[in-house]
């Protein structure tokens, strides 16, 4: 039986715990997550029946996969007390920590078999997107230990260099909030137009998952789907000139640019 430790019970931590459980991927009560917020293990205790921890000794006592999902700001100072026992137990070591790099993981905690992770927090939901890369020494079991366990919280993509982890942390990590802040922008407009708020939400919120589960549905790539709801003179066409305008798709590269910049950023600053 595999016992998981949750090392930070926030908000991907949550996310990834939400989604196992609901896809019945993990027994409750194999699941052990530490965190000093009472209220934050009070919270994973009622919604989801897992073991919680003020020690993070304790989560891991027994685990043979240990998760990460502390700020990568956090990450040196946490290992640190850990290290001992994860030099002499080797648990398989998962990162969903944005920019610290593999060596700079099994530098800090003496773990060998290290997988970096980025997730997303739709996992909450079964609709999860996951990178993932691991380190020479992980072995194929672990590997497919990973993969059926980030597997179950959506989509699990293996990518070939560690770097492409930073890309993958700028598209789909950060991601969700990039169509939060679309559907905010939608909402608002939608007021402004004359609608009341919760009927601008509704239509929001519904047309976001119908665009979602359409072009994941479907065969047809977006730029064609776009042009099917695109009528020659009509209204979508003003709509999207607008956003050609205001050069909408180097706006979509340089935010991305920017969110992969600080992923490598943060690997200089914090791995040493
Ligand atoms: N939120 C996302 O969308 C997202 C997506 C991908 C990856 N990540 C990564 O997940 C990690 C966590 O991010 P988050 O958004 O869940 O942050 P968060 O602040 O919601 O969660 C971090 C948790 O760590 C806990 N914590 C603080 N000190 C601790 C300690 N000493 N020991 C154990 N736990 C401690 C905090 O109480 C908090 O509950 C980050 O490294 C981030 O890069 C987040
Ligand atoms: N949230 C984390 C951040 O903003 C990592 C990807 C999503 O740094």
């Amino acid at each position: 039986m595999t016992q998981i430790a949750f090392i930070g019970g926030g908000n991907m931590a949550t996310s990834i715990i939400g989604g196992l459980i609901r896809e019945d991927a993990v027994n409750p009560d194999l699941i052990h997550v530490s965190d000093p917020g009472e209220e934050q293990r009070q919270r994973l205790e009622a919604d989801f029946k897992v073991h919680t921890h003020a020690e993070n000794l304790d989560a891991i006592a027994n685990a043979t996969v240990v998760i990460l999902a502390v700020k990568p700001q956090m990450m040196k100072e946490v290992l640190a007390p850990l290290a001992a026992t994860l030099t002499a137990r080797q648990p398989l070591l998962i990162s969903v920590a944005a920019g610290i790099s593999l060596p700079t993981l099994q530098a800090w905690s003496g773990c060998k078999a290290v997988v970096r992770a980025m997730p997303n927090t739709p996992a909450l939901t079964g609709t999860g997107a996951t990178g993932l890369f691991a380190s020479d020494e992980v072995s194929l079991d672990q590997r497919n230990l990973a993969d059926t366990l980030i597997g179950a919280t959506g989509i699990a993509v293996w990518v070939k260099t560690e770097a492409e982890i930073d890309a993958v942390t700028a598209l789909s990590g950060s991601g969700p909030a990039y169509y939060f802040l679309m559907m905010e922008s939608m909402i608002a407009a939608g007021i402004k137009l004359g609608l009341s708020e919760d009927t601008a939400r509704r239509l929001t919120l519904q047309t976001a998952l119908g665009a979602g589960k359409m072009a994941s549905a479907s065969e047809v790539a977006p730029d064609e789907l776009r042009r099917r709801v695109t009528s020659p003179g009509g209204t979508t066409e003003q709509a999207i000139a607008t956003f050609e305008g205001a050069h909408l798709r180097d706006i979509v590269q340089a935010a991305m640019d920017a969110a992969a910049r600080r992923a490598a950023e943060l690997s200089d600053e914090l791995g040493n």
